[in-house]
């Protein structure tokens, strides 16, 4: 039973579309790896799969209200703490916290910290615990380990393993190998062809 499908899909971005005829089948407990050169669309891809764009064309089922969207900027709110930051994802998303998000996380000692005090990798697992959080199975990561040091890393990579073992699925962009077995989709072969002709670098 595919959790997430993607059919001739096409999306643009600041109304210059991107991509075009992307399609690919994500089943439960597995991840997809993202791929593709800077400013391809993996970002956009992901926003309007998040809902937080419309797409030019296309179907997608699996995402919606299964899914939960950690983008480059973690959605951290700077003046709540860490526990404060994580019981209002909860009540958003209609959740309990649940106690092994700190650990999970490495946020047990952090608990009480303002979230503007926080360094960029700390913050950062902050943004990612959000998605232990909101108890959604489909995850749609933009680059989870931006700012994080090599343990944080392993510890994410470890999480969402459980994550994907407990029956979940991700679409993940990423240009650091996370050490999961999953099959990656170059998006080079769906870029629009307005796109191809007014970018040379792409
Ligand atoms: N608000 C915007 N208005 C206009 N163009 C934008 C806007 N945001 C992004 N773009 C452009 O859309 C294109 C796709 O950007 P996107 O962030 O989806 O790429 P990406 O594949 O995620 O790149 P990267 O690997 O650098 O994160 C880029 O050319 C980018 O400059």
């Amino acid at each position: 039973m595919p959790a997430l499908t993607v059919s001739a899909l096409a999306c643009a971005r600041g109304g210059i579309p991107l991509l075009e005829g992307v399609g690919f089948t994500v089943p439960e407990g597995t991840a997809l790896i993202l791929r593709g050169t800077n400013g391809i669309g993996k970002t956009t891809l992901l926003r309007t799969l998040a809902g937080l764009q419309p797409a030019l064309s296309g179907t997608v089922t699996g995402a919606g209200d299964e899914a939960a969207y950690a983008s480059h900027e973690g959605g951290v709110k700077a003046v709540l703490s860490v526990e404060e930051n994580l019981a209002f994802w909860a009540a958003l998303y209609g959740t309990q916290v649940p106690e092994a998000v700190y650990p999970a996380f490495h946020l047990a000692a952090l608990r009480a910290r303002p979230a503007g005090t926080l360094s960029a990798g700390q913050r950062r697992r902050l943004g990612l615990a959000r998605l232990a959080v909101t108890g959604r199975p489909v995850l749609l990561l933009d680059e989870p380990t931006v700012s994080l040091d090599a343990g944080s890393t392993a510890l994410f990579a470890g999480w969402l393993r459980g994550h994907l073992a407990a029956g979940g699925t991700a679409l993940v962009a990423t240009h650091v190998p996370l050490g999961l077995e999953a099959p990656e989709l170059d998006l080079a072969p769906f870029r629009a062809r307005a796109e191809t002709l007014t970018d040379p670098f792409l």
